[in-house]
C-alpha cells in the first residue's frame, strides 16, 4: 500500500519538478521499514538518500536531530526525517531545504493523535529549571500534525502492527503536472545544471561560471556581480529563500579571485556563507585544474582553508565574522555582505570601505530580518560614491514555483511570518492600543494573531528559527505579551521567567555547572560570582519590537509599563505571579540604553567582549519589585560602579563613549567622592589654576565616574564634555587619540577642555576646601 502512493507521488513530483511528504505515522521500528521500502519504490538510490535520526546504522547518509545543519547546501532525492525520540524544529527546515524537485521528504512520526502528548528529549530542551519536562506543551505538534493531515502535497499513511494493517490516510497528490496541467512543469527556464545558460558574449567571468547557474535569474545576478571588477561599484541582491542568491554570490566571488581579486566574504554566522565558498571552490578547482593545484590546503590549520581558498593567479576568497571583515574591508578589493539585513547598519558601514561590495539579502524568511537595510542603509548606500545595481530573484533554484511542499513548509514552521502591513497600521495610537496576552492557546486559534506576532519577532531580530517558535508555543518559562490596535499585532515583548531556583541548583550554578534557560541569574551567578543571584524570580524580556511603522511614538514603553504592571507593581494578588525583580539582557546601543534606563532598569553588567555579529558588548540590567530584588540590584549595582573604575581603562577602553555613558547613567549605585586636600588642589588647579590632570588621574576618575552615574543636571557637562571625561578619564587614551576622536584642534586644546570640564565637577562635588582653594582663584 505504502510502496503503491509512494510510486506515484514520486511521479508526480518528477513531472511537476516539485517536492512531496510522505509521512509515515505510528511505531517508530515500522516507520523505518516502511522508508526503505518507500525509497526502493520510488527508485531512489541509497546514495541519494540522508536519513536524519538518533539511531545509527543505516544504510543512508545519516545526520543528528542537533546537527541537521549539516545539510546546509545540500541535495538529496530524498531525505528522511526520524521526528521519534528528538523532534527538533530546526532539523525539519533543513530537511525540506535539502529535498531536490521530484524528490521525497519522508517523516517517521509517532501516531498523530498521540505526538502531541509525547514528550521527548527535544522537550527536554525547554524544561528550563526549576521547570520539569511534564510542563513542556505540544502545541507545536499539534499545529504540525494539523499542516500534514490537510496540506497539499502530503501523503500520510497510519501504519499498523504489520504492513497489512497500513492505512492510507491521504494520498497526497495534487493531480499537477497531469494532462494539460503543466502549469508547474518545468520550463526551460528552470535550467540544469549540465546545459545552464550560456555566457554572454562579452562576459568577464568564465564561461563555465555562467554553466554552474541553474536559472536565468542567477545569470542575470552573475552578470550584475561582473561589476564588481570595477572600483565603485555596489550590487544589491535580494531574493527569496532558496532562489540561488548565494551561490550566484560564490561562483562571483570564486570567478573575481581566479582574475587575482581578493574578495572578503561574511555572514551573521560562517554556516550562512558554507554556500558561497562551495560555489567558490567548485569553480576554483575546475578552472585552476591542471594549473597548480587550485584550493590551498593547509592540514595543519584544518578548517581554516575552508575559510581561506586561493587561486593560482593570487586571488583569495576570505571568510571573516562581520565585525571583524568591517575593519578589513579596506584592504580587500571586493566585500561580499551575505544575509546583509540580518546585520546592523553601524557595521554595514564599514562595508563602504571596500573598493567594490556587493550585500545580498532574503527578502522573506528568517534570515530577513532588519528593516534598517532595507530602509535606513539603502539611502546610505545611493549618497554614496557607489554606482549601485540592483537585482532580485525569483525563480526557484530547485523546484516549480507552485511547489506545495514549499508552501507547507512555510505554513509549518512560520517561515513567512510578517509583521501587518503597514497601512493595516497606520493609524494606531499608543492611548487606543489594547494590552493582551498572547497565551499559546490563543495563537494556536488564530493564525493571524499567531503570525504578526511572530513576524514582529523575526524582523526585530535576526536570529530567529524554527526552534523558537516551538519555544513560543511550548516552553513553560516563557510567556507572550502584545499591543493590539485593530486587531493588528503593534509591539509585542517575549517574557522569560528566571531564577526561583533551589539551593543546590544555586550551588551548581555557582561551581560552574551549565543550567539551561536563567541568563540573568546565571551571569550574576557563575560570572559574577554571586551565589544567592538565582534565589529571587525574575521576568526577562527576551525580545521586545515595534511594528516599524510605529516606532519612537511610545508603543515599546507602554508595552513595558503593562507587563511591569501585570508581574510586578500591581501583580501581588494575581496567582502569585508577582516576581521579584524584571530584567533583560540585549546588544548595548546609546538608544536602547535610554529606552530601557526610562522603562525604570538599572545597569549591572557590561559584557567584556563584543557580540561577533552584532559588534555590540551586552548590557545586563535589572528593575527590582520586591525587596529581595532591590537587594540583589543593590549589590550588582555597586559591583559594576566598581568594577568599572578599572575595567574602563582595560577590557572596557574600546567602548563607545556613549555606551559607557548610557551604562554609567543608568547605574544605581552612586559614587561616593572623598578626594584627599591635595587631590582637591590639583583638581582645583587644573579647572582654574595652573594645575593638571596628570597630578591627580584618580581624583579626576572618581568626579568623572560620579558625575557620569548621577547624570543629567547633576553636573552641567555637554556631550562632548562627558565624553571626554569618558575617553581620558575614565578608558585612559592617550591625549592624540582622544583630541583626534572628539575633534579638538590640538592635544592642548583637549587638555584644557578637560580643566573646563572639571569646574562644574568642582563646583558640585567639592569640599569646603576644595571651594576655599578655588576662590585663591577666582577672586582676582
Ligand atoms: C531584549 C531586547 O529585545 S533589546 C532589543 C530591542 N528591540 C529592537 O531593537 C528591535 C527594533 N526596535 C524596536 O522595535 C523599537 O525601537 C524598540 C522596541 C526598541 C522601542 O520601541 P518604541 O515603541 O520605538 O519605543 P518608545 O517610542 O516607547 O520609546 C522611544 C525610545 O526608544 C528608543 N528607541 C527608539 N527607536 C529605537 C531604535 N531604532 N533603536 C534603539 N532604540 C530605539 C529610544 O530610546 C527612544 O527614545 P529617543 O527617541 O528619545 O531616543
Amino acid at each position: 500500500m505504502i510502496a503503491g502512493v509512494t510510486r506515484e507521488l514520486r511521479a508526480e513530483a518528477e513531472r511537476a519538478n516539485e517536492r512531496r511528504v510522505l509521512a509515515l505515522a505510528g511505531d517508530r521500528d515500522r516507520g523505518i521499514d516502511a522508508a526503505y521500502d518507500a525509497v526502493e519504490a520510488a527508485g531512489i538510490v541509497s546514495d541519494d538518500v540522508s536519513i536524519v535520526s538518533t539511531r545509527e546504522g543505516f544504510r543512508f547518509e545519516e545526520h543528528r536531530p542537533r546537527h541537521a545543519d549539516e545539510l546546509l547546501g545540500r541535495t538529496r532525492e530524498a531525505v528522511i526525517l526520524d521526528c521519534h525520540e528528538q523532534f527538533v524544529p530546526n532539523a525539519l527546515g533543513r530537511a525540506v531545504g535539502a529535498v531536490d524537485g521530484g524528490g521525497l521528504l519522508i517523516l517517521l512520526t509517532p501516531a498523530l493523535d498521540d505526538w502531541p502528548g509525547i514528550r521527548d528529549r527535544f522537550d527536554d530542551s525547554l524544561a528550563v529549571p526549576p521547570y520539569r519536562v511534564d510542563d513542556v506543551t505540544g502545541r507545536f505538534r499539534e499545529r504540525l500534525a494539523s499542516t500534514l493531515r490537510t496540506h497539499p502535497g502530503v501523503a500520510l499513511g497510519a501504519l499498523g502492527d504489520d504492513p497489512d494493517g497500513d492505512v492510507l490516510e491521504r494520498d497526497g497528490l495534487t493531480g499537477a503536472g497531469r494532462g494539460t496541467d503543466t502549469g508547474t512543469r518545468p520550463t526551460e527556464a528552470d535550467g540544469d545544471a549540465a546545459a545552464g545558460p550560456s555566457a554572454p558574449p562579452d562576459a568577464r567571468f568564465p564561461a563555465a561560471a555562467y554553466a554552474a547557474c541553474r536559472t536565468d535569474d542567477q545569470s542575470r545576478a552573475l552578470r550584475a556581480f561582473e561589476a564588481l571588477a570595477d572600483p565603485e561599484s555596489a550590487v544589491v541582491v535580494e531574493s527569496d529563500r532558496g532562489r540561488g542568491k548565494s551561490s550566484a554570490a560564490g561562483l562571483a566571488a570564486g570567478a573575481l579571485a581566479l582574475g587575482g581579486d581578493d574578495v572578503l566574504v561574511t555572514a551573521p554566522g560562517f554556516r550562512n556563507a558554507a554556500e558561497v565558498f562551495a560555489r567558490a571552490r567548485e569553480l576554483i578547482e575546475g578552472e585552476a585544474d591542471g594549473e597548480r593545484g587550485g584550493v590551498d590546503r593547509d592540514d595543519r590549520t584544518g578548517d581554516a582553508t575552508d575559510r581561506d581558498l586561493r587561486t593560482p593567479a593570487g586571488g583569495r576568497v576570505r571568510f571573516l565574522p562581520p565585525a571583524a571583515a568591517a575593519e578589513a574591508a579596506g584592504e580587500a578589493d571586493t566585500a561580499v555582505v551575505d544575509e546583509a539585513a540580518a546585520l546592523p547598519v553601524r557595521l554595514l558601514e564599514g562595508f563602504l570601505d571596500a573598493p567594490s561590495v556587493a550585500f545580498c539579502t532574503t527578502v522573506h524568511g528568517y534570515e530577513g530580518a532588519g528593516r534598517g537595510f532595507a530602509v535606513r542603509f539603502r539611502e546610505r548606500l545611493l549618497d554614496s560614491r557607489f554606482a549601485v545595481r540592483d537585482v532580485r530573484l525569483d525563480e526557484p533554484i530547485r523546484y516549480a514555483r507552485n511547489d506545495p511542499v514549499e508552501a507547507w513548509a512555510s505554513r509549518a514552521l512560520l517561515l513567512d511570518a510578517r509583521p501587518a502591513v503597514d497601512e493595516a497600521v497606520a493609524d494606531a495610537t499608543v492611548d487606543d492600543a489594547t494590552y493582551r496576552a498572547l497565551d499559546p492557546a490563543d495563537l494556536l486559534a488564530d493564525e493571524t494573531l499567531l503570525g504578526e506576532a511572530f513576524g514582529l519577532l523575526v524582523a526585530a531580530h535576526y536570529r530567529t528559527e524554527p526552534n523558537d517558535l516551538a519555544r513560543l508555543l511550548d516552553a513553560p518559562n516563557l510567556v507572550a505579551r502584545a499591543l493590539v490596535a485593530d486587531g493588528r499585532v503593534v509591539a509585542v515583548a517575549l517574557l522569560a521567567r528566571e531564577g526561583g531556583l533551589d539551593a543546590a541548583t544555586r550551588r551548581e550554578m555557582y561551581e560552574g555547572e551549565r543550567v539551561r534557560g536563567n541568563m540573568v541569574p546565571d551571569v550574576l551567578t557563575s560570572q559574577l560570582r554571586d551565589e544567592a543571584a538565582a534565589g529571587p524570580r525574575g521576568l526577562r524580556t527576551v525580545r521586545i519590537a515595534t511594528h516599524h511603522a510605529l516606532r519612537d511614538a511610545g508603543f515599546g514603553s507602554r508595552l513595558l509599563d503593562e507587563v511591569h504592571a501585570e508581574f510586578g507593581d500591581d501583580g501581588a494578588g494575581d496567582g502569585g505571579d508577582r516576581v521579584d525583580y524584571f530584567s533583560v539582557g540585549y546588544g548595548a546601543t546609546p538608544r536602547l540604553l535610554r529606552f530601557w534606563r526610562r522603562a525604570g532598569y538599572r545597569t549591572a553588567h557590561l559584557s567584556t567582549t563584543r557580540n561577533d555579529a552584532s559588534g555590540e558588548h551586552s548590557a545586563v540590567m535589572l528593575r527590582p519589585v520586591t525587596a529581595a530584588g532591590r537587594d540583589l540590584l543593590d549589590r550588582h549595582a555597586a559591583a559594576f560602579r566598581d568594577r568599572e573604575r578599572d575595567g574602563l581603562s582595560d577590557a572596557h577602553r574600546d567602548v563607545d563613549p556613549d555606551v559607557v555613558r548610557g551604562a554609567l547613567r543608568a547605574c544605581a549605585a552612586p559614587v561616593a567622592v572623598d578626594l584627599t586636600e591635595t587631590e582637591w588642589r590639583s583638581v582645583v588647579g587644573a579647572s582654574v589654576g595652573p594645575g593638571m590632570y596628570d597630578s591627580a588621574p584618580g581624583a579626576f576618575r572618581d568626579l568623572a565616574l560620579a558625575a557620569l552615574i548621577e547624570g543629567g543636571d547633576a553636573a552641567d557637562l555637554d556631550d562632548r564634555e562627558e565624553r571626554l571625561l569618558v575617553r581620558k578619564v575614565l578608558q585612559g587614551r592617550p591625549w592624540e587619540s582622544v583630541a583626534d576622536d572628539l575633534g579638538f584642534v590640538s592635544t592642548s586644546a583637549c587638555r584644557r577642555a578637560l580643566g573646563d570640564a572639571a569646574a562644574p565637577l568642582v563646583e558640585r562635588y567639592g569640599t569646603e576646601f576644595a571651594l576655599a582653594e578655588r576662590e585663591r582663584f577666582t577672586d582676582d
